[in-house]
């Protein structure tokens, strides 16, 4: 039997086609059990992070397993086996060895160095001991395989060439500035309760955010998250909300960090539109504070905004400042069908860039109607053609950073969700910076890689090496342990038969003679077991134990039944180390 491994991963597939195939919790056990249950395979596990799914099989025939198992992925993942083959790897043996350990010391991260994956290589060891589907072959090699990357990150600073997703999506949304710098005194929105939202919110904390909202489906999961916050100690002020709520936080937060397990958008590109739009003139009562009514925010700052991110009224002509969307979209249909120009001096003054190709798609409400346009064929629009230009020309205050684009950050976004939770074409408003899984992988392509990189794949190389080497040990114990039982038995034999043909023997004489017999066998044995060992480890050993087995014909249902016995110990010790 033989590893085998077969997936699909940020490197060799697009985020859309992962972002499809990823798979369910059931679908996981579902996928182990049908792997167990075809021909080639004895055991199974299934390493499924928003990055990589692969199957690792230990399987006897490698065409036969590599089709079983792609055929496998396709069925369990939804994805057509024709749409999904060429996005797929295999690895065999040694290379498959290879590739886990370098999985697990984060060379294949998408953010290298990244650590996360060492806790989803063990839940993946977890399910398969859980499921039955974990044997010897997978048990030693999952366990090796947190051994090397923890390995990788005490000896060497792989640590440094990859940050955490969080930190290093935090580290673009600040682009040129420290994160901390970035950070201070921001108001956070952290979407999801889960693992990594707590990750996320624990992080933005101790880059020193001001506050911090958790919204979340179940309200326990928040107010438990805002509480640990606030116990933290890092002074960081923490609420939560209901994911109602949420439409109404983006028009107070500079920054929200996304990360739920929802099959769909939470954030619509519509939302963030809104939520970064200015307030209509009409709703502002005279001599009052401009109030920020459902999702659009006043331009005049409220007494509370964060400072660097507020919108400031200077600058602003009246038009601006009171322009309202559905006003704006229909000014922008209209200008289309008039060639790009508008009839209205002060939205011309706000809508600088003309209106290209087709007005832009309007909802029954006269808002943008961008949710369900495809990202890939979104063009930018009068409505945020028209946002960009408001953003241009408020005044930042000092603090304010602007992009690349020169345009004025007004919400910063991190979607670190696989599917993502942010509609990609929020990309394409003005004024808010979205970092999502793609983009961070873009990013994390330029990162420069370290010198540590060079001495953790060192460490893979020597590691595979001597597992390779352990496991081919490994495998002819058990022909050396039914040798020594068969010699063990002979020697018995004997003895009993010494006993029936000199009777006479006294205590003391009969139990030197058994002594010089056992003697004898174990120096006989003793070099050829030592050496065939060594033989074993080396690469192509493997026909050592065969041979071994045919020389002194030995039973091979005794042989099995150590290997049983072996992989019995090792799971109970595997059990109990996890
Ligand atoms: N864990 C990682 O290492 C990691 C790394 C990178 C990216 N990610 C991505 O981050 C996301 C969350 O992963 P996780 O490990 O944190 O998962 P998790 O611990 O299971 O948490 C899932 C969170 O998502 C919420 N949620 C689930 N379905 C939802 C829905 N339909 N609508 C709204 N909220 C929903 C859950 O709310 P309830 O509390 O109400 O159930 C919970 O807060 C996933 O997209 C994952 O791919 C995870």
């Amino acid at each position: 039997m033989s590893l085998l491994v077969v997936g699909l991963s940020h490197r060799s597939a697009p985020v859309s086609v992962l972002e499809r195939a990823s798979l369910s919790a059931d679908a996981k056990v579902k996928l182990l059990h049908d792997t167990l249950a075809a021909e080639p395979a004895a055991e199974a596990a299934v390493l499924a992070t928003c990055n990589r799914i692969e199957l690792y099989a230990d399987v006897d025939k490698f065409h036969a397993g590599v089709a079983e198992l792609s055929t496998l992925l396709a069925q369990h993942s939804g994805v057509a086996l024709e749409e999904l083959t060429p996005y797929l790897y295999v690895h065999y043996e040694d290379r498959a060895v290879h590739h886990l350990f370098s999985v697990a010391c984060g060379l294949d991260s998408m953010v290298v160095g990244e650590g996360q994956i060492l806790g989803q290589i063990k839940d993946a060891l977890a399910l398969g001991q859980e499921q039955h589907t974990a044997g010897r072959l997978i048990n030693d090699l999952f366990q090796q395989a947190l051994r090397v990357g923890k390995r990788a990150h005490s000896e060497t600073g792989i640590d440094r060439a990859g940050q955490s997703l969080v930190t290093f999506g935090l580290e673009q949304l600040a682009v040129h500035l420290p994160v901390g710098e970035w950070a201070a005194g921001k108001r956070a929105l952290v979407i999801g309760a889960g693992s990594m939202s707590s990750l996320a919110a624990a992080t933005l904390a101790r880059v020193g955010v001001a506050e911090i909202v958790v919204a979340n489906r179940t309200a326990d999961r928040a107010e438990r998250l805002a509480e640990i916050l606030v116990a933290s100690g890092t002074g960081v002020a923490a609420s939560a909300v209901g994911m109602a709520a949420v439409a109404d936080e983006l028009t107070r937060v500079d920054v929200v960090v996304s990360c739920t397990g929802a099959t769909g958008l939470v954030l619509s590109a519509d939302d963030v539109l809104a939520a970064v739009s200015p307030a209509p003139a009409g709703r502002e009562e005279a001599g009052a504070a401009p109030q920020a009514p459902q999702g659009l925010r006043p331009l005049t700052p409220a007494p509370q905004t964060p400072a660097g991110l507020d919108l400031a009224p200077a600058g602003l002509g009246s038009a601006a400042a009171g322009l309202d969307l559905a006003d704006v979209v229909a000014r922008l249909a209209a200008a289309a069908r008039d060639g790009g120009r508008l009839a209205d001096a002060g939205a011309a003054r706000t809508i600088a860039a003309p209106v290209e190709g087709d007005g832009c798609p309007v909802g029954p409400d006269g808002r943008s109607a961008l949710t369900g346009v495809d990202a890939n064929s979104l063009e930018l629009h009068g409505t945020w053609a028209d946002q960009g230009e408001a953003a241009a020309q408020r005044q930042p205050r000092r603090g304010t950073r602007t992009q690349a684009d020169g345009a004025a950050v007004r919400l910063a976004l991190l979607d670190l969700a696989m599917p993502r939770d942010i509609d990609a074409a929020v990309h394409r408003i003005p004024g808010v910076r979205l970092v999502d899984i793609e983009s961070l992988a873009e990013a994390s392509a330029d990162a420069p890689m370290a010198a540590d990189v060079d001495a953790v794949r060192a460490i893979v190389a020597g590691e595979v090496a001597a597992f390779g080497a352990a496991q081919r040990a490994a495998h002819i114990t058990p022909t050396v342990v039914a040798l020594r039982a068969m010699a063990a038995e002979v020697v018995a034999m004997e003895v009993a038969r010494l006993d029936g043909r000199v009777p006479d023997l006294d205590e003391r004489q009969r139990a030197e003679v058994t002594q010089t017999v056992r003697r004898v066998v174990d120096k006989l044995l003793h070099a050829p077991t030592v050496r065939v060992k060594q033989l074993a480890s080396e690469p192509g050993g493997a026909g050592y134990a065969d041979a071994l087995r045919e020389l002194f014909d030995l039973d091979p249902l005794t042989v099995a039944s150590v290997s049983r016995a072996d992989a019995a110990d090792k799971n109970d010790d595997s059990g109990r180390a996890s």
